[in-house]
C-alpha cells in the first residue's frame, strides 16, 4: 500500500503542472487578444485626435498666415511657421505665397520611415491648407498662398508605443493574477480533493474493500466530487458483497452441508495434491477410512434426526483428533469419513486412529443396537505408503478400505491396518 503514496505524490504534481501551463496558456492567448483590440481601438483613436487637432491648429493660424502671405511678410511668416514648428509632433511647417515662393520653412532630420509607422500613420501626416485673405466686406475672400505641414512620425509612433506598451504589461499582469488565482481554486477545489479519494482508494484493502477510508470532501457532498466518493464507495461494496458470495460458495463447494467437514471433492483435490507432494519428496502418507458402527441400527431406533445430530457429533469429536494444518478430515459418504495423513507412516497413523476411536467412544452416545458396545463406536481402516512418482493413490485407498471391511468382519470397534513392505 505505501509504496502507491509516492505514485499519488507525482499525480500531484503532474495534474497540478498541467492544469497550469494550460491556464497560463490560455490566460497568455486571452490577453494578447483582448491586449491586441484595445491597441486597435487606440490606434484608431489617436488618430482621429491628431487630423482633429492638427485641422484646429491649422485653422487657428490661418488668418495670421494669410496676412503674412499678403504682405509678403518673412518675418510675420516665420513667427507663425516657427509657433507651429515648436509641437513636438511637427516635423515640417512651410508658409508660401500664392505664387508658390516660401516666406518660411521650417524641417527637422526625419528618419525613414519604419512600417509600423506607415501603416498607423502613413496616410495622415501630410497637410496643405490654402491661405484665404479677407480683403473687404464687398468682396469674397482670395487665395493668398498655402501653408503645409508634416507631422512627425517617429514622435507619434514613440507616443502609441509608449502606450502599446503599458496595454500589453497591463494585460500580461492581470492574465498573470488571473491564472494564479485560478490555479490556486483548482488546485483547493478539484486537485486536492481527487489526491484524498486517490490516497484512499490507494490504501484500500483489497480483501476487504467495503472498509474503505471512505473520504470526506467538506463543500463537496452534492456536486460531481462528491457523486464520484459516493460510488467508488456504492461500488466497493458491491466488490465486497461479490467477494463474499464467492467465499461462501467457495466454502460450500468444499465442505459437506450437515457436518461441515470438508466433503468427498475436496478430499480427492486434497489427496491428488499431497499424493504428488509425497511422492516428489519420497514422504510417506497415510489414509484412514472410518465409519460408524450399525448406523442403520442406529437411524432405526433413535430416528433420522437424531442420527444426523450424531454424525455431526462424531464428525466435531474426529475433527479434534487431527492437526488441521497438515491433515485432512473429509465425510466420505454416508456415515463414512476419511482422514489423510501427509507424512505419517503406518506407526503414526495407528497412534492418531486409536486416538480418534477413544475420541468417538469418549462422547458415550448410548447405541441400544450397537453391534459391538452399548455406546456407538467406530471401525477403521488404516493404510500407509510411501508413494513414488506416476504412481496413482487408489493402491492406498483400496488397502485401508479393505482394512475397514477387515474391521468390520472382524467384529466393529477396531483398527485394522495395511502395513507395505
Ligand atoms: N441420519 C442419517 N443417516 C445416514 C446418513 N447417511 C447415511 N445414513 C445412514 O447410514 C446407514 C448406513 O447403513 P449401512 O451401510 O447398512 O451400515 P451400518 O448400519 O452402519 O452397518 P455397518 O457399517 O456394517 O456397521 C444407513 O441407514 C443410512 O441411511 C445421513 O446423512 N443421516
Amino acid at each position: 500500500m505505501s509504496s502507491r503514496l509516492p505514485r499519488g505524490a507525482l499525480i500531484k504534481g503532474r495534474l497540478t503542472l498541467k492544469q497550469a501551463l494550460l491556464t497560463l496558456l490560455i490566460a497568455t492567448l486571452i490577453s494578447l487578444v483582448a491586449g491586441s483590440l484595445e491597441l486597435l481601438s487606440h490606434a484608431k483613436s489617436m488618430r482621429a485626435s491628431i487630423e482633429q487637432r492638427t485641422q484646429q491648429q491649422l485653422a487657428i493660424i490661418n488668418g495670421a498666415a494669410a496676412e503674412a502671405a499678403f504682405q509678403l511678410n518673412p518675418q510675420l511668416a516665420e513667427q507663425i511657421a516657427l509657433g507651429l514648428f515648436n509641437d513636438d509632433d511637427i516635423a515640417f511647417v512651410a508658409i508660401q505665397d500664392d505664387f508658390g515662393r516660401t516666406l518660411a520653412t521650417f524641417e527637422s532630420p526625419t528618419p525613414p520611415p519604419s512600417w509600423l509607422a506607415e501603416a498607423l500613420f502613413g496616410d495622415i501626416l501630410d497637410y496643405r491648407t490654402p491661405l484665404r485673405y479677407h480683403l473687404d466686406d464687398t468682396l469674397p475672400t482670395s487665395r493668398v498662398g498655402d501653408i503645409q505641414l508634416t507631422l512627425d512620425q517617429r514622435y507619434l509612433t514613440a507616443q502609441f508605443l509608449a502606450r502599446g506598451y503599458s496595454v500589453v504589461g497591463v494585460s500580461i499582469v492581470e492574465a498573470f493574477l488571473l491564472s494564479s488565482l485560478f490555479i490556486a481554486f483548482f488546485h483547493v477545489y478539484i486537485t486536492r480533493p481527487l489526491l484524498k479519494v486517490h490516497a484512499a482508494i490507494s490504501q484500500t484493502d483489497p480483501a476487504h474493500p467495503a472498509r474503505w477510508p471512505k473520504p470526506t470532501l467538506r463543500g463537496h457532498r452534492d456536486d460531481e466530487l462528491g457523486h464520484l466518493v459516493e460510488s467508488v464507495d456504492h461500488l466497493l461494496h458491491e466488490f465486497q458483497r461479490g467477494l463474499e458470495q464467492r467465499d461462501h460458495l467457495h466454502r460450500l463447494s468444499r465442505h459437506d452441508g450437515l457436518t461441515g467437514i470438508a466433503n468427498r471433492r475436496y478430499f480427492d483435490t486434497f489427496l491428488a495434491h499431497q499424493w504428488e507432494q509425497a511422492a516428489a519428496t519420497h514422504a510417506p502418507i497415510a489414509v484412514i477410512f472410518i465409519d460408524i458402527d450399525s448406523f442403520k441400527a442406529f437411524n432405526d431406533h433413535y430416528g433420522h434426526t437424531l442420527g444426523d445430530d450424531t454424525l455431526k457429533r462424531v464428525a466435531k469429536a474426529l475433527d479434534r483428533c487431527i492437526d488441521s494444518q497438515s491433515d485432512l478430515l473429509a465425510r466420505y459418504g454416508g456415515e463414512e469419513f476419511v482422514c489423510v495423513l501427509p507424512g505419517k507412516d503406518i506407526h503414526g497413523a495407528l497412534s492418531r486412529a486409536n486416538h480418534m476411536r477413544q475420541a468417538v467412544m469418549a462422547l458415550a452416545i448410548p447405541h441400544a443396537r450397537g453391534a459391538a458396545d452399548s455406546v456407538l463406536t467406530i471401525s477403521m481402516g488404516v493404510a500407509s505408503v510411501r508413494p513414488t512418482p506416476g504412481e496413482s493413490p487408489d493402491r492406498l485407498l483400496n488397502e485401508a478400505d479393505a482394512r475397514l471391511y477387515e474391521a468390520k468382519n472382524r467384529g466393529r470397534n477396531r483398527i485394522e491396518a495395511f502395513i507395505s513392505v
